[in-house]
């Protein structure tokens, strides 16, 4: 049963055949003239006829090539640079500040909308617009970038022009009418049809947005790797079906001019065979027998058997009678034609053609399907010239012609029709019930053949019949023509679609950024001169405030000086009144406590100085609080806390009690300007020994002695002296009081006159002025500083806006120009396209 079976395996591929394709240059140079396609020959076939060539079904068919071809190779750079484009618009978006944002559409205000409506027309309908067919505009042949700046407002179109004054949420929001995107899209109505798109877009982050957008680039990205594989896949698929022995067999032989498939009488085709050219093999001529067609792999051996090609038709014959289950068979051969001749590899278009079997009940909705693949480019139709379209036949078209609007048909064994012209009648009667626009191109699509009569060994060496020739040109032009449709076209209609997109993207968001640049521009100018006058304010601030400072401390140093100074009289006045006199006796204990009070006293006026420039500070405190207020508001602090609490040890209470203590002499000093002192001090001695002491006693009997001569002594003494005493003992008594205040007084005076301890104070305070006055003008420094500091901030991130925006208006300008350029040299590969609206 296996001896049909070849124990020959195809080897493991090598390297991909294909090369890849030049990449489109954006370079002066290269840039395609505008006009280049309008030059390129036409695919007419009758055009073609008038070409002086050796066989001119074949040169037309080589024009045809060649200019499909060019128009793959153009898409595909395009393919590539889109996607280049793309790229570079994801990196910037992950790596620069600026973000492509989707463009929100807003509502044109009465006034913008009236204005818009009166420049151009309807631009709603415009916006919408992008493709030449849709724009009534388009006998102006704008370049989309006016286009479209036509469907926007007018924003400043350079980053010079963003300087135009611009309103904050003026015009950044007015009559922005932005056209619909297509393929980039965000739909994210899915399960929520009550909340509107923009609504729902409006209710994202921007940053959400961006995220979302990135995907729906990064999915464009992918489809159009898809586009480049399926464009420059070179291989195109004919479908052969028909009825059962319309002789599809026969015909794929004569179009190969080899004999590879079994032909027979009886149904012979059970399964599909596909026939390529051997270099999809390596050039090895096999067959290879697949069970499970979508898991078939050329280069995995378990995926299918291989058949010795010539054991095809016992093999056929086996699968029929049930021996083998197989669903497919591939049969790589070699066309020995020439290139220009060959059919199944011509250079540009690699041909494969699959016979089916042939159509009865059973089989009808298998082919059908079949016929549905994508890979399918072309359905050629066999019909038998004496049987015409049978049901199961004109089922399979029916269903075919709502998938593939032509279909071509080869009406064969013609060779056994006698009344021909009745026949071409009948059948293209039926062709007209079946497929309208078959007929209507049947010159071209409709072929009566005998493809019995074009097998090799029928013709022996000679030349085909015309209509054969014929059949097989408008066969290959057909494909061509097919394929254009089925792979150029999607990608032409995608890469406008997704081109358009970039460009609404990119202008939009270049006008986002120019309208933010222009504010960030008005904000820094209006900036600048608040700055500067903040900087002039704070000089002249601070300056007034140690001005003020400098003279409120002179002012109190001089006032305490002042009134320390001239505070000894009013103290000694004061203590008689605080102090009291109890005796003689008490003389001591009175003495002391006039100084202790005469010190306290004095550290009272002390305080009263540091009240009153505690007063004096204030009042200079808040003029310079008024001052800052002006100048820059902000809270106040008490800055006279930092004033030093009085302290009486600070000014040394007790070195000044030491230094106001009073001895003897101190208190007897006014008796001795009365040239008496001595008499009544050696009185006094006498009679008060414990007072003075016996040295000091002796020391003055000795001195009055001397004074009124040993015999007078001796007879005046008593009374005199008892007179003397008497007298001055009164007179200590009356005087003692007010001698030692005074005295004390004296004492203090001269402590102050001589030491430091005015100066001192005096220091003291006028430093704590000082202090306060420097925290609070530190303080107020600190503000104009926080003032000064939170500008230059504001500045240095509004410069860097605007430099960010200013890149971003040239990026998103540069990105539009590439977007449009590469739509415009879309726009030059002229492919017919049915539907603009095909996606991914
Ligand atoms: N007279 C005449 N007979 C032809 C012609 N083409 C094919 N035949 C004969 O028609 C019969 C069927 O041919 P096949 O090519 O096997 O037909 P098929 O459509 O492949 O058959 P199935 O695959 O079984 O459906 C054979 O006997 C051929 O010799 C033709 O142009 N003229």
């Amino acid at each position: 049963m296996s001896s049909y079976f070849s124990s020959q395996h195809s080897q493991p591929a090598a390297a991909q055949r294909r090369t890849s394709l030049p990449r489109l240059s954006l370079e002066e140079h290269d840039r395609p003239q505008p006009t280049a396609h309008h030059v390129l020959p036409s695919l007419s076939y009758a055009a073609a006829v008038g070409v002086p060539h050796e066989n001119p079904f074949n040169h037309n068919l080589f024009l045809q090539q060649q200019v499909f071809a060019d128009k793959s190779n153009r898409l595909l750079s395009l393919i590539q640079n889109t996607k280049g484009l793309l790229d570079e618009i994801r990196e910037t978006n992950a790596t620069k500040p600026w973000q492509t944002y989707y463009p929100s559409l807003q509502i044109p205000t009465t006034a913008a909308a009236g204005a818009t409506s009166s420049a151009a027309g309807n631009p709603l309908r415009r916006s919408n617009s992008f493709h030449p067919e849709d724009d009534t505009d388009r006998s102006s042949s704008l370049p989309l970038q006016q286009r479209l700046q036509r469907s926007f407002t007018s924003a400043p179109a350079s980053p010079q022009h963003a300087h135009a004054p611009v309103e904050a949420n003026s015009t950044a929001q007015v009559g922005r009418l932005i056209p619909e995107l297509n393929v980039l899209k965000l739909d994210l109505k899915v399960g929520n049809y009550a909340t509107g798109n923009d609504a729902l877009l409006r209710g994202l982050e921007r940053n959400t947005i961006a995220h979302l957008l990135d995907g729906r680039i990064q999915q464009s990205v992918k489809h159009l790797d898809n586009l480049y594989q399926r464009v420059s896949d070179k291989s195109s698929k004919v479908l052969i079906t028909g009825d059962l022995n319309a002789g599809k067999s026969t015909l794929v032989n004569a179009l190969m001019q080899r004999t590879i498939l079994p032909i027979d009488q009886q149904p012979c085709t059970s399964l599909f065979c596909e026939v390529l050219d051997a270099q999809e093999n390596e050039g090895q001529e096999a067959v290879h027998a697949i069970k499970e067609p979508s898991a078939y792999n050329r280069e995995d051996p378990n995926t299918f058997t291989v058949v010795d090609m010539r054991h095809l038709e016992k093999f056929m014959n086996d699968v029929i009678d049930g021996y083998e289950d197989y669903a497919q068979l591939k049969v790589y051969c070699t066309d020995r034609r020439l290139v220009n001749d060959s059919l199944l590899h011509n250079g540009v278009v690699d041909i494969a053609l699959i016979d089916s079997p042939g159509l009865n009940r059973d089989s009808v909705k298998t082919t059908a399907l079949f016929a549905r693949q994508q890979e399918i480019d072309v359905v050629v139709f066999v019909v038998s010239a004496e049987n015409h379209f049978t049901l199961s036949g004109k089922e399979f078209l029916w269903n075919a012609a709502n998938e593939k609007t032509h279909i071509f048909i080869v009406v064969n064994r013609f060779d056994s029709i006698r009344d021909k012209e009745r026949c071409k009648r009948v059948i293209l009667d039926q062709i007209k019930q079946l497929s309208a626009k078959t007929y209507e191109d049947a010159d071209e699509l409709v072929h009566f053949v005998s493809a019995g009569s074009c097998l090799p060994e029928v013709i022996q060496g000679g030349d085909l019949p015309a209509d054969f020739l014929r059949l097989e040109e408008c066969l290959r032009s057909f494909v061509l023509e097919k394929r254009c449709k089925s792979k150029l076209a999607p990608a032409k209609v995608y890469l406008e679609n997704i081109l358009s997109d970039v460009s609404i993207l990119s202008e939009s968001n270049r006008q986002m950024a120019a309208e933010e640049l222009a504010k960030v521009r008005m904000e820094l100018e209006r900036g600048e001169p608040q700055y500067q006058e903040t900087l002039v304010r704070r000089e002249m601030v601070l300056e007034k405030v140690d001005r003020l400072a400098e003279e409120t401390c002179t002012l109190i140093d001089t006032m305490t000086r002042e009134k320390l100074t001239n505070s000894v009289d009013d103290i000694e006045n004061s203590v008689s009144a605080l102090v009291p006199w109890n005796g003689l006796l008490h003389i001591w204990q009175y003495a002391n406590d006039v100084r202790y009070v005469m010190a306290d006293l004095f550290v009272d006026r002390v305080k009263n100085c540091e009240v009153e420039a505690r007063e004096k500070a204030k009042m200079c405190v808040n003029d310079i609080n008024s001052l800052a207020e002006d100048a820059s508001p902000a809270s106040q602090s008490d800055a006279l806390s930092l004033f030093t609490k009085p302290d009486p040890a600070r000014i040394s209470t007790g070195k000044l009690k030491d230094e106001l203590a009073l001895d003897f002499v101190d208190v007897f000093e006014v008796q001795d300007k009365l040239g008496m002192a001595s008499v009544s001090l050696g009185a006094v001695t006498m009679f008060s020994s414990k007072a003075l002491g016996y040295k000091s006693m002796i020391h003055s009997l000795f001195d009055i002695t001397n004074t009124v001569g040993v015999s007078n002594v001796r007879k005046w003494f008593v009374p005199v002296v008892t007179a003397a005493g008497l007298g001055l003992l009164v007179y200590i008594a009356a005087d003692m009081k007010h001698a030692l205040a005074r005295k004390t007084a004296r004492k203090l005076r001269a402590h102050i006159r001589e030491g430091t301890v005015v100066h001192d104070e005096a220091m003291r305070i006028a430093k704590d002025c000082r202090r306060v006055f420097k925290s609070n003008a530190w303080e107020i420094q600190n503000r104009f500083q926080k003032e000064i500091e939170a500008h230059e901030k504001r500045r240095a991130e509004q410069e860097r806006a605007a430099k960010d925006g200013e890149q971003a208006v040239v990026y998103f300008g540069k990105v539009f120009e590439k977007a449009d350029e590469l739509a415009r040299w879309v726009a030059a590969v002229e492919v017919e396209v049915e539907d603009r609206k095909i996606k991914a």
